[in-house]
C-alpha cells in the first residue's frame, strides 16, 4: 500500500517529459505550417505588386514574419542598428543555426536584401516559390564550379540593381555552441563587387531550443550587428585573410553575446 502513493511521484518526471517533448514538436510542427500558409498569402501580393521575381517582395514577405516571434515566446535583443546605416550594396554574413534564424534575419532585413540559399529550398512548398519570388539566389551546394559563378554572377547583379546579399557562411545550420569554419564564397562575392561586409551574430538558442534534446522553451535571441569590414582595394588572393578576420571578429562576438544571454534567460538545464 505505501508505494502505492509514489506511483504518481515517478510518474510526475515522466509525465513532465513528455509534455515538454509535445510541447517541442507542436511548436515545431506549427511553425512550418503557419510559415507555409503565410507563404501562401505572400504569393498573390507579391505576383499584384511586382509581378513576379523582384528584390522588392522582401518587404512584403519581412513585413509578414514579423509577428511569428510572438508565436513562439521568442523575443529580439538587437544592438549596432548604425552598422547597417551604409549606403548602396553590401553583404551580410550571420552564423547559422536553426531554420528559426529567418525570424531573426526578418528583424533586422534592409531594403534591397535578399539571400543566398541552398537549391533544394525551391521544392519547399510554398516557402519554396516565396524564396524564389523574393530574388533569393540558389546555389548547388555539391558543384563548387557552378556555385562560384552563379556567385559570381550575384557580384555583377548587385553592383548592376544595387542589392544587397545575406550569406550564411557556415554553410549548412550548426548548433555546436561554436562557429564551423567559414566557407569562401561570401568573401570572394564583397571582393568582386568591391563592396564591405556586414557580420551580424545571433546568440546561440541553446538556452531555449535543443534539438536532439527535444525541448523548446520561450527566450531571448540577442542579435549583434558589427561594424563594417571594408573590400576596397582588395584582391582574390586578400580573400582567405579577410575570411580569418571576419570569422575571428565574428566568433568572439557569438561567444561574448551567447554567454550574456545565457546569463540572462537562466542556464541550460542540460
Ligand atoms: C511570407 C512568409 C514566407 C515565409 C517563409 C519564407 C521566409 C523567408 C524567406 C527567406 C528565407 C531565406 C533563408 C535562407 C537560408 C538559407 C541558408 C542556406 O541555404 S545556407 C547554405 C547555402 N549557403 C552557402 O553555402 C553559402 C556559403 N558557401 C560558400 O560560400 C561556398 O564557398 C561555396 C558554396 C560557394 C563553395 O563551396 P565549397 O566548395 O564547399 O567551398 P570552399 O571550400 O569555400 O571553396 C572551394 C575553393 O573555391 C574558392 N571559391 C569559393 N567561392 C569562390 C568564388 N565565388 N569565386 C572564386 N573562387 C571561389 C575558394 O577560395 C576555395 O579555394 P581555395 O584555394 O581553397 O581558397
Ligand atoms: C513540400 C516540401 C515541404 C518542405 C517543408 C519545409 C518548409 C520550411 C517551412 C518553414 C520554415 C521557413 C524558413 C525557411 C528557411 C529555412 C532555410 C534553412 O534553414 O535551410 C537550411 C539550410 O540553410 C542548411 O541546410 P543543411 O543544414 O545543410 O541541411
Amino acid at each position: 500500500m505505501e508505494v502505492l502513493w509514489m506511483v504518481p511521484l515517478l510518474l510526475l518526471p515522466l509525465l513532465m517529459w513528455t509534455s515538454s517533448t509535445f510541447v517541442f514538436y507542436f511548436k515545431k510542427c506549427f511553425y512550418v505550417a503557419w510559415m507555409m500558409c503565410l507563404a501562401l498569402l505572400a504569393i498573390p501580393l507579391c505576383i499584384l505588386k511586382s509581378g513576379g521575381r523582384d528584390i522588392e517582395n522582401m518587404r512584403i514577405i519581412r513585413s509578414l514574419v514579423r509577428h511569428v516571434k510572438y508565436l513562439l515566446g521568442l523575443r529580439f535583443e538587437v544592438s549596432g542598428w548604425e552598422h547597417l546605416q551604409t549606403e548602396g550594396p553590401y553583404v551580410i554574413i550571420s552564423n547559422h543555426q536553426s531554420s528559426l534564424d529567418v525570424l531573426g534575419l526578418m528583424e533586422i532585413l534592409p531594403d534591397r536584401c535578399t539571400m543566398i540559399a541552398k537549391k533544394e529550398l525551391i521544392y519547399a512548398g510554398t516557402v519554396g516559390l516565396i524564396c524564389w519570388l523574393g530574388g533569393i539566389v540558389f546555389i548547388n551546394r555539391k558543384k563548387t564550379s557552378d556555385a562560384k559563378s552563379v556567385m559570381a554572377d550575384a557580384a555583377k547583379t548587385m553592383l548592376d540593381d544595387q542589392i544587397r546579399l545575406w550569406v550564411f557562411p557556415e554553410g549548412t545550420r550548426n548548433q555546436r555552441g561554436d562557429l564551423l569554419p567559414f566557407k569562401k564564397g561570401a568573401f570572394h562575392l564583397a571582393v568582386q563587387a568591391q563592396v564591405p561586409i556586414i557580420p551580424v551574430v545571433f546568440s546561440s538558442y541553446s538556452n531555449f531550443y535543443l534539438r536532439k534534446e527535444k525541448e523548446f522553451r520561450s527566450g531571448t535571441i540577442r542579435l549583434k550587428i558589427l561594424p563594417k569590414i571594408e573590400t576596397k582595394g582588395m584582391a582574390s588572393d586578400d580573400v582567405s585573410s579577410l575570411c580569418d578576420k571576419s570569422f575571428n571578429v565574428m566568433r568572439s562576438a557569438y561567444l561574448d553575446v551567447s554567454d550574456s544571454v545565457t546569463q540572462s534567460n537562466g542556464p541550460t538545464r542540460h
